[in-house]
């Protein structure tokens, strides 16, 4: 049994106004074992975040079912941490007071909350930035708050929505390299949503590709290439050019299919 499974899910979205009906993922199954780093690619609207937002508990399927453990998911938990693109802090609390606030949701007092904060602080590489507040923070330094927030919950599963999308190049990086150290010091499973084949190739024991709407899976690459990995490599590359293929066919088959988005009553 493996540790998170998406039995056949198929997700529609009803736009009542409109009397149309759109669907978004078609007949997905996936299973994703403890420890993996799954990155999810695929075209815009293929349903990615849909699919990243069943196994978080905000969405459900419209049929099949998405378990962790066995457990079918009926809502959000603390076994499951989610990084968003932005990373949504409060501007009026200091960043270790941002990293433990579910901590502060839970009437856990400030001394605790602090001591708890810490090591996540630390480990996403804000040491002696504890008392600032977000405004004063770049991008990439907000988004490492972000992902402290999540690990101190010390789930599972993390779940990552295209965290690293609004961040500069070489911030991006960073983030990339200090994101991998986190997986292998805490064991986490990682499903990560991208539109970058590098950073998938860059980040993912390995890449699941879905096809354009309705999204399916349209390949599932293990990827073994060595950490850290060597983007100039040939290994890297022939992987890239691999995948690059699949996604430009796959935009010709979307592009030739021109299929209307919705279905109508
Ligand atoms: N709440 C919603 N109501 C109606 N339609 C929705 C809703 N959420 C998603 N959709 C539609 O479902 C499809 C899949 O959306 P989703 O955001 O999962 O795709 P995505 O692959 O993450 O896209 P992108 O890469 O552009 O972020 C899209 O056609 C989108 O318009």
């Amino acid at each position: 049994m493996s540790f998170i499974q998406l039995n056949n899910i198929v997700k529609t979205f009803n736009d009542s106004q409109r009397q149309t009906e759109t669907l978004a993922i078609d007949d997905i199954s996936l299973s994703l074992e403890k420890k993996e780093f799954a990155c999810l690619l695929g075209p815009s609207g293929c349903g990615k975040s849909t699919l990243l937002n069943m196994v978080a508990g905000f969405e459900y399927p419209t049929l099949g079912s998405v378990k962790i453990e066995n457990k079918v998911i009926t809502g959000p938990g603390a076994d499951r941490g989610m990084v968003f693109q932005q990373p949504n802090l409060m501007p009026w609390l200091p960043v270790w007071d941002n990293v433990a606030f579910s901590l502060k949701l839970q009437g856990v007092g400030r001394k605790q909350r602090q001591d708890a904060a810490q090591q996540y602080i630390d480990a996403v590489n804000l040491t002696g930035f504890e008392q600032h507040f977000p405004g004063a923070l770049s991008g990439g330094m907000a988004q490492r708050v972000g992902i402290a927030r999540a690990l101190l919950q010390n789930p599972a599963v993390i779940l990552m929505d295209e965290p690293f999308a609004a961040l500069d190049a070489q911030t991006k990086l960073e983030m990339q390299e200090e994101l991998v150290t986190i997986w292998q010091k805490y064991n986490s499973t990682i499903l990560f949503v991208t539109h970058s084949v590098d950073e998938a190739l860059i980040l993912g024991s390995r890449v699941v590709i879905m096809t354009h709407r309705p999204g399916k899976i349209r390949d599932d690459i293990k990827i073994d290439l060595e950490r850290p990995r060597d983007v100039t490599s040939n290994q890297f590359n022939e992987l890239k050019r691999y995948v690059l293929d699949v996604i430009r066919e796959e935009a010709k088959l979307a592009h030739e299919a021109q299929q209307t988005p919705t279905i109508s009553h």
